[in-house]
């Protein structure tokens, strides 16, 4: 066992977990580096929120090994709890007090010291909303308030379970800034999102779960990279028929999308001197390869 400044964040092996009939996790292996912002993807069931928990030590696995900063989860013991932040539900709020006195409380439950509750306000951008009660905080300011509450004892390793789930686009693009500063902060991160644009924007890597295991793991850049996925090419519908798009130099397909031409290539370039030689470039848009488009691929 070692608590070595250099140990990863996180370390799975062939990690199982059954309920009943139903086979949660199929053998899942992965590691989390320190300071790591690591997604966690998949469709509803994969077992994203079952792998998050055992690894929070909420649930024990039925086979394979969990070290979490050189530690075994469970059985959960002080001085790794001390070490790693759970986000809570907003059900787990004290509605009647205000964002700083529910902090406030947290913090006395974890024997952080006082001053801890002004400092995670402030890294979670909540300084303004302190004095208000937490019945009456916004979305976006309650899903703050959550991740705040995993916070006020300076965790280093930093657990959130869609943490961005129900907010609206403006209040998400808001916790990104929030999560993003957490990492700087030298956090590691491991979360579970439904939102790709957001997997591609945060994580430094990404693993994606289907059916219990990982079936695709790596930066959102390499898993782009090394993807065989066609990009497109689109054009206004009316300027060229699917029959002449179909003979252009790279084009593997071509489909009508409401007004537009969508021609599919692995060989962009071509296909765009192939286009520009036959209708011009005006008005031609490029589609690449989106994380989305990989996760649709693997899970589908
Ligand atoms: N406590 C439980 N008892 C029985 N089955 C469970 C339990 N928790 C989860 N499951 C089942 O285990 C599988 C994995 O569920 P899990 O919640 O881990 O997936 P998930 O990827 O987090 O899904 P979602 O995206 O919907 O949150 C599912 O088939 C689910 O129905």
């Amino acid at each position: 066992m070692s608590t070595s400044m250099n140990s990863d964040a996180v370390v799975l092996t062939d990690v199982r977990k059954q309920y009943g009939e139903v086979r949660a996790l199929a053998g899942i292996s992965l590691v989390v580096h320190r300071s790591e912002f690591f997604g966690l993807v998949g469709p509803n069931g994969a077992g994203k929120t079952t792998l998050i928990e055992i690894m929070e030590g909420l649930r024990e696995a039925d086979a394979g090994t969990v070290a979490v900063l050189g530690m075994a989860p469970v059985p959960r013991t002080v001085p790794l709890l001390r070490r790693i932040g759970v986000q809570t539900q907003s059900s787990a709020f004290f509605p009647r007090l205000s964002a700083r006195e529910h902090l406030e409380t947290v913090a006395a439950l974890y024997g952080a010291p006082p001053e801890a509750v002004d400092r995670t306000l402030a890294l979670v951008g909540l300084t303004g909303a302190a004095d208000t009660r937490v019945k009456a905080i916004s979305g976006g300011q309650r899903q703050r308030l959550a991740i705040a509450s995993a916070l006020t004892h300076d965790p280093e390793v930093l657990f959130l379970d869609e943490p961005t789930a129900s907010l609206d686009p403006q209040a998400r693009r808001e916790l990104w800034t929030t999560l993003r500063g957490l990492q700087a902060a030298g956090k590691t991160i491991i979360y579970t999102t439904h939102h790709l644009d957001e997997a591609d924007a945060l994580c430094d890597r990404v693993a994606i779960i289907a059916d219990g295991a990982v079936v695709a793991l790596g930066s959102p850049r390499d898993l782009i990279g090394g993807s065989a996925l066609p990009s497109k090419v689109l054009l206004a519908a009316d300027r060229l028929s699917v029959a002449d798009a179909l003979l252009l130099d790279g084009a593997e397909d071509a489909v009508v999308e409401g007004d537009s031409l969508v021609i599919s290539t692995t060989s962009g370039g071509r296909l765009l001197t192939a286009v520009g030689g036959a209708v011009g470039l005006d008005g031609v848009e490029t589609r690449t390869v989106t994380l989305e488009d990989i996760y649709l691929e693997l899970t589908s």
